[in-house]
This record gives C-alpha cells, sequence and structure tokens, in this order.
C-alpha cells in the first residue's frame, strides 16, 4: 500500500440557508499516520467528520483520498470503500456476538461473499485483541471491549482514511492506553483522524495536529510546534486568593502549601513572584484559542495549506 493521499480543498458547509457557517472554506493534505483533531465546541469537528465519511455532502468544495472525491453524490460508494468511521456513539447489537456483529457489519459494507467475509472478520478480531472473546454477547463487554468492536468495524474494509470521534471518553487508564496503541498501530499507512477533547490523548499518538476554530484552520502541524507557541508565556502564579489572576487564560488550578497555583498565559509577567515555566501542548492550544499565540494557521512539517 502507498501512503495515502487526503485533499481536502475549499470545503465549505452552511446550515440554515447559510445563516450558520460550520466549515468555511477549509484547505488541508493529512499526512499518513495519526493526525489529532482538536477545537472548541462548536467548531466544526463533527461537520467535517461528516463529511470526510461521506454522510454530509459540502456546500462547496471537495474532499480525495488517492483522488477519489468523496464528497460527490454518485461516489458515495467510493467513500465506503476507502473510509472508515467510529462514531461516538455506534449502536451495538447487544445479544449478538461480536463475531456476528462484525459478519452483519462486513455484509452491509458489501463482503458479500461468506468465506471471504468470515476470514476478514476473524483478521479484524485479532487486529483488535479480540479474537478470545469473540462468541461471547457484546452486552457483557467492558467499555475498553466495545470501543474495540468498534474500531474492528471501522477496518472491515482496509480503509485508507480511518476517522475516530471522541474513542476514550469513559474507558479507565489502563483501557485508554490500550485503546490508544491500537490505534497508533493500526495507523500504519493509512491515515488515522482522532478527534477529541483529551489533548493528552493527542499528545501521546498524534505527531501531526489540526485546530478547528470557527470553522477555520487555526493551527496545522507538527504537536511541538503547538507547545512551541506558548513558549516563554507559560507563568505559575501562587496567590492566597481562590480566583485566578484577572483577564488571563488559564490551563489550570492547582492547589499548593501556601495557597492555590494558577498556570496561566501571559505575554508579560503576570505577578511579581510569578514563575516561568515550559510549555505543554495544552498551553500551546489554549494559547491559540485565546489568540495569544503569534501566526496562527501556519505551515508544519507534516501537513500543510494547499
Ligand atoms: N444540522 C445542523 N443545523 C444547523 N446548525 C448546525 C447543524 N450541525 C451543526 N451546526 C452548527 O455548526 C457549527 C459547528 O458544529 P459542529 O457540531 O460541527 O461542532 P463541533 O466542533 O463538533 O462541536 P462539539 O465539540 O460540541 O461536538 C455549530 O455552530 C453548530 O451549532
Amino acid at each position: 500500500m502507498t501512503a495515502p493521499n487526503v485533499t481536502i480543498t475549499d470545503l465549505t458547509v452552511t446550515f440554515r440557508r447559510g445563516q450558520v457557517r460550520a466549515l468555511d472554506g477549509i484547505s488541508l493534505r493529512l499526512p499518513t499516520g495519526m493526525v489529532g483533531l482538536l477545537g472548541p465546541n462548536g467548531a466544526g469537528k463533527t461537520t467535517f467528520m461528516r463529511v470526510l465519511t461521506g454522510v454530509l455532502l459540502p456546500t462547496s468544495g471537495s474532499v480525495a483520498v488517492d483522488g477519489t472525491e468523496l464528497t460527490s453524490r454518485s461516489q458515495r460508494r467510493e467513500v465506503k470503500a476507502t473510509t472508515g468511521y467510529l462514531p461516538q456513539e455506534l449502536g451495538l447489537y447487544p445479544d449478538l456476538t461480536a463475531r456476528q456483529f462484525l459478519d452483519y457489519m462486513a455484509l452491509l459494507k458489501g463482503i458479500t461473499d461468506r468465506r471471504a467475509r468470515r476470514a476478514r472478520v476473524k483478521e479484524v478480531l485479532e487486529l483488535v485483541s479480540l479474537s478470545d472473546v469473540a462468541n461471547r454477547k457484546v452486552k457483557g463487554y467492558s467499555g475498553g471491549m466495545k470501543r474495540r468492536v468498534g474500531i474492528a468495524q471501522a477496518i472491515l474494509n482496509d480503509p485508507r482514511l480511518l476517522i475516530v470521534d471522541e474513542p476514550t471518553v469513559g474507558l479507565d487508564p489502563e483501557e485508554r492506553l490500550r485503546f490508544r496503541s491500537l490505534l497508533a498501530r493500526l495507523a500504519g499507512d493509512r491515515t488515522v483522524l482522532l478527534s477529541t477533547h483529551i489533548v493528552d490523548d493527542i499528545v501521546q499518538t498524534c505527531p501531526n495536529v489540526v485546530v478547528i476554530e470557527h470553522g477555520h484552520v487555526a493551527f496545522q502541524g507538527a504537536i511541538g510546534a503547538l507547545a512551541t507557541r506558548a513558549e516563554g508565556k507559560v507563568w505559575h502564579v501562587t496567590q492566597p486568593a481562590t480566583a485566578p489572576p484577572p483577564g488571563l487564560p488559564t490551563v489550570n488550578v492547582t492547589p499548593s502549601m501556601t495557597g492555590t497555583t494558577y498556570r496561566v498565559i501571559s505575554s508579560g509577567t503576570p505577578a511579581p513572584d510569578a514563575e516561568r515555566v515550559s510549555a505543554t501542548v495544552e498551553d500551546g492550544y489554549i494559547a491559540l484559542m485565546h489568540g495569544t499565540a503569534p501566526e496562527r494557521a501556519q505551515h508544519g512539517p507534516g501537513l500543510r495549506v494547499i
């Protein structure tokens, strides 16, 4: 398999006869491997993923995987062949076993030959490490196991582009870790787009990240470059009061021996005894969202505006 070429060109989606502009002229080329998708609520991430999965036709612009357009009505079938999707809420049939469920999904995805279907289901069960429990009913599975069934159905067609929406919500730390490494393993030479509000999931698995805000690309590039955006501007301010220093974006708050320590973003020294600390990806993201990071939407090594 050669590296997929996912090209998004001037993608615009409007709702309510143009009154709501959910995506506003997004142009991106996604690299192979894991790509994080970040953005505040209402930024346009779900709309973006719905277009990539062929659920929603854009108002204008296009998405192509390896030159195959996914955004024209006539090519919906191609979408099924080239993309996989794990939505936030995937309806599983609790009384089916994982094997039965996957067999059914494979049929829906057009694998009509029984033998081929059985072989592919066996393969994906192995990939997600569920072979041993494949004949148990899904209703007895843990949250992490259900999520792995979800991934298994998303990769039945060996997609070039795999889209995963908030996959680790509600998982315990061990399951989260396991799920993250599964995604990283699956990325290989395909593109896996991981949308989440958990910045740490992205830090741990994605070399590249896209940040969407108000329907625009606010940042795209290497994950480290996002952290760099806040370098020199992250401070620990400890004060006895329970209120944060006014007017500054606060990344987190920790109780300390001498009061409360606020991690804030500020271009200048925020308080006389403030301590400057090195920036993390989360700091970079918060700085970007509050307009305190320079040069938004700059090119990065893995991703580029086209
Ligand atoms: N079907 C729709 N009709 C009208 N407006 C919509 C529709 N779908 C989305 N929107 C609007 O488009 C914008 C982007 O929504 P979207 O759901 O894509 O954001 P999001 O980044 O996924 O948010 P969240 O993180 O909360 O899921 C929002 O202003 C939303 O209200």
